[in-house]
């Protein structure tokens, strides 16, 4: 198909539809007119280069004129419709073939870069970054999110808001699909229900699981904690590798995102299977729950899990959209990105970000956190306790050196917003839980504590501050396998990139260390 991009113009009060199409981002929209109904189409519209073709897929790309109304409201303007439809601007329903129209694109625009503009300076290294974890040093490319310090993480520019607004979701109003997270990171689009429904319907056509991989994490101990048990699954899934295969077979560099498409497609689709798998292995009878052929993604895992609450399943929704991604710097992302970078395939690069997540000061804080508060309760009994008990608490975690889990991060400076649509959510569905309410009232006393210790950057609640109570108030209470949830929603936004890596053929990481004697060296001679 050629590429172009469509708009349109309903007019209020005839009712009568334009269709806008161009095929470059650089010419105005043409007026094309436009078959209401297919009937009326009398060119062939299975020639790519006919208006009819493009007034066919404009027609399926948008359904109706009250999905377009419902979108819209009741008097679209042609401002809003543009730009609606800009980020529609595709009727491809298969995410791969959406992709392939864009991988040129994107490589025109990165050698463009590289040959116009690369000696721009993006900023300066100092003593403090070497020593401090490379903070706020600029060093990846990561296409898919940013995280701004005050207003947090952005996919694709938007706020977890937006996505809640203008996102496909389960049903009209719902949070944010899985799936949509998945198609908006990769391609930079909003997608259409249609496209949505058509990408989960592909996750779960490549949802197999080899027997072998139940058979790697049963040789482990049961007591294993879940996540080296998820690592174990994902390295027996490598066993398929695609990408391998097609590296053997002599593949030519151009074409190594394909392979990493199928790899990284496969390894989302399969990881709730396993991680299921090990849920099941651990906490109850051992059962396999198969995947159900009318649910999503984000239902589909919470169902395998043995949770069919419709709540708990639109909560696994928001769950694993908000877990997708966070920029490329975090622990778990990075690793990714640097294991994928000598060309190890997606299983390899993702297995590696899993064993990063499962630090404490990382991904394990949710599991934590959720340990923590229960020993609060355990301490006095009760989780309806007193300002002051819980601030003697605090000051008692921090007097025997222990960090205060959920609290502080290496960017943010403000409440996460994904703390924020978590208690969001709880306000609506379990406002008078006791733990939900101990939540509540953490977060009004640690950040003044935090605070007052004058070393903390950001004394504000992360993420992980609000998941545990909300997974332990649907049923999902052993703690323990609460990373391994944050580990199947973080390939959502991991595998995005390695494709993009592959795509845009970025070279093998490598960066330069130096010795404590030459940083001495080097300050003794500055000073
Ligand atoms: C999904 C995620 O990964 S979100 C983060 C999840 N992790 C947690 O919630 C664990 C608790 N938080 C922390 O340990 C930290 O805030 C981190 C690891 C998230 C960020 O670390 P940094 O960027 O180094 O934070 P920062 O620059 O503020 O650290 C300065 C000092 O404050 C301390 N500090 C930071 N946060 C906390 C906290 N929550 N409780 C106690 N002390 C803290 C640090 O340990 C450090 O102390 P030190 O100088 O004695 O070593
Ligand atoms: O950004 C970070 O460093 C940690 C984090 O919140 C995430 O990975 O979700």
């Amino acid at each position: 198909m050629i590429p172009f991009q469509f708009a349109y113009f309903l007019d209020p009060r005839s009712t009568h539809l334009f269709l806008l199409l161009r095929t470059s981002l650089s010419i105005p929209f043409q007026i094309q007119p436009f078959c209401h109904h297919r009937s009326h189409c009398f060119l062939p519209f299975h020639d790519p280069s006919s208006p009819c073709f493009l007034q066919m897929a404009f027609f399926r790309s948008v359904s109706s004129l009250s999905r377009i109304r419902s979108r819209l409201g009741q008097q679209p303007n042609l401002a809003t419709s543009v730009r609606w439809l800009q980020g529609q601007s595709s009727s491809n329903t298969d995410l791969f073939s959406e992709l392939k129209e864009l991988v040129p694109q994107y490589q025109e625009r990165v050698k463009k870069l590289k040959k116009e503009h690369g000696n721009v300076e993006l900023g300066k290294i100092t003593v403090d970054m070497v020593l401090g974890g490379m903070r706020g040093m600029t060093a990846l490319l990561w296409l898919g999110s940013a995280v701004d310090p005050d207003e947090g993480i952005r996919f694709r520019g938007m706020s977890i808001p937006e996505c809640q607004k203008k996102l496909p979701g389960a049903f009209p109003g719902g949070e944010p699909l899985p799936e949509a997270v998945l198609w908006l990171l990769l391609t930079g689009k909003i997608p259409s229900k249609e496209q949505v429904d058509s990408l989960a319907q592909e996750l779960r056509s490549r949802a197999t699981i080899p027997d072998y991989a139940y058979k790697a994490i049963d040789a482990l101990p049961v007591s294993t904690h879940p996540m080296t048990q998820f690592t174990t699954g994902v390295m027996a899934l490598q066993v398929q590798s695609e990408f391998q295969k097609a590296y053997e077979g002599g593949i030519g560099k151009a074409r190594y995102w394909e392979p990493t498409y199928e790899d990284s497609m496969n390894l989302i689709a399969r990881l709730p299977a396993i991680a299921a798998y090990i849920y099941r292995r651990k906490y109850k009878d051992g059962k396999i729950i198969p995947l159900d052929d009318s649910l999503d993604y984000g239902a589909n895992y919470a169902h395998m899990l043995g949770f069919d609450d419709p709540e708990m399943l639109e909560f696994m929704r928001l769950y694993v959209s908000i877990h997708s991604d966070h920029e490329g710097g975090n622990v778990s992302s990075h690793t990714a990105h640097l294991v994928a970078s000598p060309l190890s395939d997606p299983y390899l690069a993702f297995a590696a970000a899993l064993n990063g997540l499962a630090g404490p000061l990382h991904g394990l804080a949710n599991q934590e956190v959720l340990r923590w508060i229960r020993s609060i309760v355990a301490e006095f009994g009760t989780p309806n306790i007193s300002t002051e008990q819980l601030s003697d608490f605090i000051y008692k975690t921090l007097n025997s050196g222990q960090v205060v889990p959920g609290y502080g991060h290496g960017v943010l400076r403000q409440t996460d917003p994904r703390y924020t649509c978590q208690r969001e959510f709880a306000l609506k569905h379990l406002p008078n839980d006791p733990l939900f309410q101990l939540v509540s009232k953490i977060k009004e006393v640690v950040p003044p504590i935090l605070t007052k210790l004058g070393k903390v950057k950001n004394p504000w609640p992360n993420v992980d501050a609000h998941s545990g109570v909300l997974l332990n108030y649907y049923g999902l209470t052993e703690e323990n396998y609460y990373t391994v949830l944050f580990g199947v929603s973080r390939s959502i936004g991991v595998a995005p990139q390695l494709i993009w890596d592959r795509a845009l053929g970025m070279p093998l990481e490598r960066p330069k260390s130096i010795t404590l004697e030459k940083l001495e060296q080097l300050c003794g001679k500055s000073s």
